[in-house]
């Protein structure tokens, strides 16, 4: 399978590259701000993009011109992003997903189900960690982590969700998801999702070592998505979990 990559010079792009040689893959070559997408997209059998979410709205153009698939791991997608990706899914296949790992999409199946049997009166927090570097917050593995909570308690995340607190806030609203993030260092991904109620608390956690993780199960995605028909997938499909 020949993949290539956008947003090749980044940290995730250099993860991928090894992670692309490891499961016997070919590196179809990358690009970044300016480089030839449409050059890279015709020589790749499938894309993936760790990039920013500026230039989405020409790799998916690029990609359902030459009818190639895509999976999306760059966070910091705005509404408009997923209407771009719901739009491009009705002609080739993509996944996009807030976190490619193994871990953390058992960690989202896990917390759908807690979400599900524990009472209203549980609340739930999703602290998460990144490296000095990250540009976006909450990260997009916090906001996977939120619709799964949401799912699991049949309610809509972007009505039930607190992403912030500063100053007299006023008490925890019920029924609110709450997000808080913290920066520094090197950390690679650090997720803790409280479910917290009177005298108990549950905590379930996730932490990402490293980034080959990512790009392994990055890579996983790929191979998979060249099998499907056109439409948007995420990480529990490609891990049947
Ligand atoms: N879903 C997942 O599992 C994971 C997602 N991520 C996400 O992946 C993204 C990248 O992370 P990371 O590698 O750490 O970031 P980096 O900043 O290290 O790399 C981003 C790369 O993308 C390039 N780039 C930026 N804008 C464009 C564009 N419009 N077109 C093509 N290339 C572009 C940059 O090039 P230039 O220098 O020219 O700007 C840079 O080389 C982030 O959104 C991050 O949150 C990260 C890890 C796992
Ligand atoms: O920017 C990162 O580094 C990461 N971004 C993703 C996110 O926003 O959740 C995934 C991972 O946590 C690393």
């Amino acid at each position: 399978m020949k993949i290539g990559i956008i947003g090749s010079a980044g940290r995730m792009g250099q993860a991928l590259v090894d992670a692309i040689a490891a499961d016997g893959h070919t590196h179809a070559g990358g690009v970044d701000k300016d480089g030839d997408l449409a050059a890279l997209i015709a020589a790749s059998d499938v894309l993936v993009d760790f990039s920013s979410p500026h230039g989405l709205e020409a790799s998916l153009d690029v990609c359902v011109a030459a009818g190639k698939p895509i999976v999306i791991g760059t966070t910091g997608l705005e509404e408009r992003h997923h209407f771009l990706i719901d739009d491009a899914a009705r002609d080739i296949a993509i996944l996009q997903t807030g976190n490619t790992s193994l871990g953390v999409n058992m960690l989202a199946a896990l917390v759908e189900q807690a979400a599900r049997q524990l009472g209203a009166d549980w609340d739930i927090e999703i602290l998460e960690m990144h490296h000095r570097h990250k540009v976006d917050a909450p990260s997009g593995t916090a906001l996977l982590l939120g619709e799964a909570a949401a799912k699991g308690r049949a309610v809509d995340l972007k009505e039930h969700s607190d992403r912030g607190r500063d100053g007299i806030t006023g008490a925890r609203k019920a029924g609110d998801i709450g997000f808080a993030s913290l920066r520094g260092g090197s950390v690679a991904g650090d997720h803790t999702v409280i479910f917290a109620s009177d005298n108990e608390r549950i905590e379930l956690v996730h932490r990402a070592e490293n980034r080959s993780i990512f790009a392994r199960g990055a890579v996983k995605a790929a191979a998979w998505l060249t099998r499907q028909t056109p439409g948007r997938y995420n990480m529990q499909e490609v891990l049947g979990l």
